[in-house]
């Protein structure tokens, strides 16, 4: 069986993170963004982030940060990995990554198989695309709206890179997302939550279950 890379994104609570790591994520991510109800300050992301120190990579997801913003994440957190989900160009993402030196995977939002060509400007450049869902009109945030696209887009892709899959991931539709993106690694947040921002350590085990049942099936 391949590996798969889980990503449990939107973490504010020893709790939820405990239940991520037990459940086997392969990544943890702290939303800094100011408009989401899962913004975290960055010194609280760095405690929670030593709690998964050597469990799982700790990711940034920034929307369009300024340099300064990205000094006080990286200084306080000293994240494994940056996600930017805003709308940084393909030389944004390279000047980040040069004076962080840290991998850098690049959100791309998707409704059309049009959308899909923006990732070739971030071949050789982003370390890893995110394939997301566009946000319903009058969104306030660019992800974390719990809303899917036609994962059937991402069957015939050739993005030459691997890519996370995010959007209205859960635990009734896991196995389906596999199935049809074939995605590198899943990236979950609503998912996950009993309200907006508030994870559930139980949701978080069943999301878990329903992932290795799935994954059972599918090699059967
Ligand atoms: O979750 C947020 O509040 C958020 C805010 C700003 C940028 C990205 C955000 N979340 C990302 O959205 C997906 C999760 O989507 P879903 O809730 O599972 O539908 C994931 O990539 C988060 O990093």
């Amino acid at each position: 069986m391949t590996t798969l890379d889980i990503k449990i994104c939107g973490l504010k609570t020893d709790e939820a993170l405990a239940a991520a790591l037990a459940g086997g994520a392969s990544h943890v991510g702290f939303i800094f963004f100011a408009k989401s109800p899962r913004n975290i300050a960055p010194a609280e992301a760095g405690r929670l982030r030593q709690m998964a120190r050597g469990k799982a990579k700790a990711v940034a997801v920034t929307v369009d940060a300024d340099d300064a913003t990205l000094d006080a994440i990286m200084a306080a957190i000293q994240p494994d990995m940056l996600q930017l989900h805003g709308s940084e160009s393909p030389e944004r993402v390279s000047a980040i990554k040069a004076h962080y030196r840290v991998p850098v995977m690049k959100a791309l939002s998707v409704r059309q198989a049009a959308d899909l060509e923006a990732a070739l400007a971030y071949r050789g450049i982003a370390d890893r695309l995110l394939f997301d869902a566009k946000p319903p009109k009058g969104a306030d945030l660019p992800g974390g709206n719990g809303v899917t696209f036609d994962w059937k887009l991402l069957a015939g892709l050739d993005a030459k890179m691997d890519y996370m899959l995010s959007g209205g991931v859960n635990a009734g539709n896991v196995g389906e997302a596999i199935r049809r993106a074939k995605p590198a690694g899943l990236d979950i947040s609503s998912g996950v939550e009993s309200a907006p921002g508030i994870k559930d350590p139980a949701l978080i085990n069943a999301f878990f279950r329903a992932v290795a049942t799935a994954r059972e099936t599918i090699a059967a």
